[in-house]
């Protein structure tokens, strides 16, 4: 028996080479897609996938009239909390790859997982080299009482800060709150410039042409800096894997789960 996978954002720059992973694999079967462009054709016609009969549907509610066991989120941060909340009450799991949840959404999603005994994985990030800045963050957190994050990306990314700055922070928050030797409230000028407040650390969210994403938590001590950086070289290939490892492991899981450390089982 596959597992039955719909991918919220297949015609996108992840949902669309994930789409293609699906098919290849032999234990996953596709059998839900969604975007709003191209609704009603088949996405093998739209991806260039031969025999690949799916329709592409406009709503979450349209593509799991058939049956599914998880579905994929890949689309927008104004999008995600809908096609989560709709796939939950489908009664599917959801792993979360869209951006720009809060922890408060994070919260109410828990809630009716549980309520309807479903798994939810989410990571900020689904590729390796992030998940080892976030662990060796952990690691230097404990260490060195100051830091803060920049994240940096492409002109067109909508929210701010990124999913991985998000989760990072909350992290590094578990560890302890860090040290800052003017406290961001007493700032004088302009405080927006200290960046954002996510939980107790400070980020900093650059969006220009010419990056991809880029990540930096930079601890600094008074005569030292440790600098811990992961760049994505590739708006795709860095995630397929992480994202359905997730996939393989969300129907085991009750409520939300944040990080991918927390499915590769050597986190710190
Ligand atoms: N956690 C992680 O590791 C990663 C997270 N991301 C996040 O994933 C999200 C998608 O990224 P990316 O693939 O680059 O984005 P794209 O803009 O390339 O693709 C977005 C996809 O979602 C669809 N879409 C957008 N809005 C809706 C909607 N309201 N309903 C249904 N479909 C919708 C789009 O099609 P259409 O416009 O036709 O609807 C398209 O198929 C972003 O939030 C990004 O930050 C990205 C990479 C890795
Ligand atoms: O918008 C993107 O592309 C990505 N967003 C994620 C984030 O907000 O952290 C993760 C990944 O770097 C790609």
């Amino acid at each position: 028996m596959t597992i039955r996978v719909a991918i919220a954002g297949v015609t996108g720059k992840v949902g669309g080479p994930l789409a293609k992973a699906v098919v290849q694999s032999n234990d996953l079967t596709l059998v839900g897609a969604i975007a709003r462009s191209n609704t009603g054709r088949k996405l093998g016609d739209v991806l260039g996938i031969p025999g690949l009969d799916v329709p592409i549907r406009a709503t979450v509610a349209d593509a799991l009239s058939v049956p599914c066991d998880v579905l994929i989120d890949y689309t927008r941060a104004d999008a995600v909390k809908g096609h989560v909340l709709a796939a939950l009450e489908h009664g599917a799991h959801v792993v979360i790859g869209s951006s720009g949840l809060s922890d408060e959404d994070f919260a109410e999603i828990d809630t009716v997982a549980k309520e309807r005994d479903r798994g939810v994985f989410a990571a900020g990030n689904f590729a390796i080299t992030a998940v080892l800045l976030q662990r060796f963050a952990r690691m230097a957190a404990a260490e060195i009482p100051s830091w803060e994050i920049i994240d940096y990306c492409y002109e067109k990314k909508v929210d701010a800060p990124s999913g991985t700055s998000r989760e990072l922070a909350r992290q590094l928050d578990e560890v302890r709150a860090p040290h800052y030797h003017v406290p961001v409230s007493s700032t004088v000028g302009h405080r927006d410039a200290r960046g954002a407040s996510i939980g107790k650390t400070q980020v900093h969210s650059v969006r220009l042409p010419g990056y991809t994403m880029s990540f930096e938590v930079i601890f600094g001590t008074g005569a030292e800096r440790l600098t811990i950086r992961h760049d994505s070289l590739d708006a795709a290939g860095p995630y397929v894997g992480g994202t359905l490892l997730a996939v393989r492991k969300v129907q085991s899981l009750r409520g939300v789960v944040r990080g991918l450390d927390h499915l590769l089982g050597n986190g710190t």
